[in-house]
């Protein structure tokens, strides 16, 4: 990455003369009405080499024109987005503030086309294996718990990139899990958490997952401990524990001291960053879920979207498309947030995965040589799957004086056509009324007609106006198989990685996440004196001691 602030490139300055002198033009509807090829221009369609992952990027209901499209590619350009992108798929130390290279794609690299060299890259396969030998050991029931009963639960212990990933795919990919295969995720360190979970738990069938990268996290480490003392209680002998716990971490010793036997701890590597880490053995719980089979499908998914986006132009690269008109509302509109709406109930953690996987990575204000930015970085992400979403928070998408860009993402195929698949066909066509009515709005002048009688009354007509021309991309891919999960989880992985470029900041640290650790574990150690409450300021101070004087 070049060290200079976005607004240094030419495109950038070029971008906010076409903001300033002509976004009051950029109409959808004048837009559409004047180019009839405009969907053509504006959508993209991928294929996968052998075909079985089909996406469309319909980015026509964005406010932009040929100029402001073809000055965004030359954004990308000048932002150096090709150069840094060769360099995250070669092993640089692109990770500038903790000297580390970004190799998330080398998890990934199926038939091991893409040469990279960065210690442990040859030891992806090694663990991949030894995931697959343990995944069909406790898939078939040859794992065998301390009464000699076969595995039928399994808990995943871990926070942030540690749980996220492994739960959105998860539920993404529940028809292509095992039958009586249960999977839990305790993240939170509310002991309601964990408590909640064992109550659903056999200690005798149920396998612990500890997943943490760094395995010092407090609220995985606690966990943990509670998760073992609840096992103990009933499994009394401490040798039990090899048989129902295992540790996905690059920390060995912190795992051995812990009491987990090192031949059941899968690791990997610190150039695997926590919330890009799904495809590494943090994906273990979705291995014993869908198989090995499927799990190396969603690998090759996710390799064939690394491959589009290392060898397609910019102008027909999903993530690089993506990446660049999020910019233009980010940046010029003035856009705070972005919604990802997918209309498939089992995307139902999409947004939250991406919640970490954006906002983790791009909110940043300085950039990578330490300079404070100038403008705007990283979105806000959010959003939840159609059709609630339209029945919550759509009012303030289509009538709210906030611009909303929004990614509407669907199946053509469901996984269950209920009813001869009436139930699609309903969802699908709010799919595609939804980004139409947010493009075109309804005019005064239809209300009035609608209104008939009651037209005169002007508050009544005004509140029924939609003005328009709220921006969307509308995602529709064949359907939700792992293979295609993992292709549209890489293509909004990339996305990032675009928009951290040009914003020249590094999207692959997290100090933002220390702060808040530190002043914690302060606090805890006051907690149990209000003697020992001092160094804060007087709203912290009575905070705690309140707390302390009713607990
Ligand atoms: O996997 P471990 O090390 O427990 O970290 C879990 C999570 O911790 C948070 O503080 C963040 O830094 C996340 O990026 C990370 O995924």
């Amino acid at each position: 990455m070049s060290g200079k602030l976005a607004t240094d490139y030419p495109a950038w300055s070029k971008l906010q003369q076409l903001y300033d002198a002509d976004h009051t033009k950029l109409v959808l509807k004048d837009l559409f009405a004047a180019d009839p090829e405009r969907f053509n221009k504006f959508s993209r369609t991928y294929d996968s080499p052998n075909k079985d992952v089909h996406v469309l990027v319909d980015f026509s209901k964005n406010l932009i024109n040929d100029e402001v499209f073809s000055t965004l590619i030359q954004l990308a350009k000048e932002g150096g987005v090709e150069s840094a992108r060769d360099e995250m798929f070669s092993g640089k130390h692109i990770n500038t503030s903790e000297d580390r290279a970004v190799l998330h794609v080398a998890l990934r690299n199926v038939g091991n086309e893409f040469k990279i060299n960065e210690p442990g890259a040859d030891e992806v396969q090694g663990v991949l294996d030894h995931m697959t030998q343990f995944a069909n050991k406790v898939r078939s029931g040859e794992w065998k718990g301390y009464t000699g009963k076969a595995i039928n639960t399994i808990v995943n212990i871990g926070i942030g990139g540690s749980d996220l990933g492994p739960v959105m795919v998860t539920e993404a990919l529940k028809p292509y899990g095992k039958e009586g295969l249960k999977c839990h995720f305790v993240s939170n360190v509310d002991g309601t958490h964990i408590a909640e979970i064992t109550k659903e738990c056999d200690p005798e069938t149920t396998l612990f997952i500890v997943a943490s990268k760094t395995f010092t996290t407090q609220e995985t480490i606690t966990n943990a401990e509670s998760a073992r003392d609840w096992f103990l209680q009933s499994a009394s002998d401490k040798a039990h524990i090899a048989k129902h716990f295992v540790a996905l971490s690059t920390n060995t010793k912190a795992v051995e001291a812990f009491g987990i036997d090192s031949a059941n701890m899968f690791k990997f590597w610190d150039w695997v960053g926590g919330r890009y880490s799904l495809w590494s053995a943090i994906g273990l719980p979705i291995m014993l879920y869908i198989g090995p089979d499927n799990f190396q499908e969603l690998l090759a998914g996710a390799h064939e979207m690394d491959k589009h986006f290392l060898e397609t132009k910019l102008e027909d690269n999903l993530p690089v498309l993506l990446g660049l008109l999020g910019i233009w509302y980010n940046d010029f509109y003035g856009a705070q947030t972005h919604a990802l709406l997918p209309y498939d109930q089992y995307m139902h953690k999409f947004a939250d995965y991406f919640q970490q996987g954006d906002m983790e990575s791009n909110g940043k204000f300085v950039t990578k040589d330490g300079r404070r930015v100038t403008y705007q970085t990283g979105p806000i992400i959010w959003g939840q799957s159609g059709t609630n979403g339209q029945h919550a928070f759509y009012q303030l998408i289509h009538q709210g004086t906030k611009l909303i860009p929004a990614d509407f993402l669907a199946p053509i195929e469901t996984q269950n056509p209920v009813r001869g698949g009436v139930h699609h066909k309903i969802l699908l066509s709010n799919f595609f009324a939804q980004p139409e009515a947010l493009a075109f709005g309804k005019d005064e002048e239809t209300v009035r007609k609608e209104l008939g009688a009651q037209a005169d009354n002007e508050a009544l007509r005004k509140s029924k106006v939609f003005e328009g021309n709220r921006p969307t991309n509308s995602i529709l891919f064949q359907k939700l198989t792992p293979r295609t999960l993992g292709s549209l989880i890489v293509m909004y992985e990339h996305k990032i990685f675009v928009q951290g470029c040009i914003w020249g900041i590094n999207s692959f640290d997290q100090q933002g996440v220390e702060l808040g650790k530190i002043l914690a574990k302060t606090v805890l150690s006051q907690l149990d004196d209000a003697a020992k409450v001092v160094d804060h300021d007087s709203s912290t101070t009575g905070l705690i001691k309140h707390y302390i004087s009713r607990a």
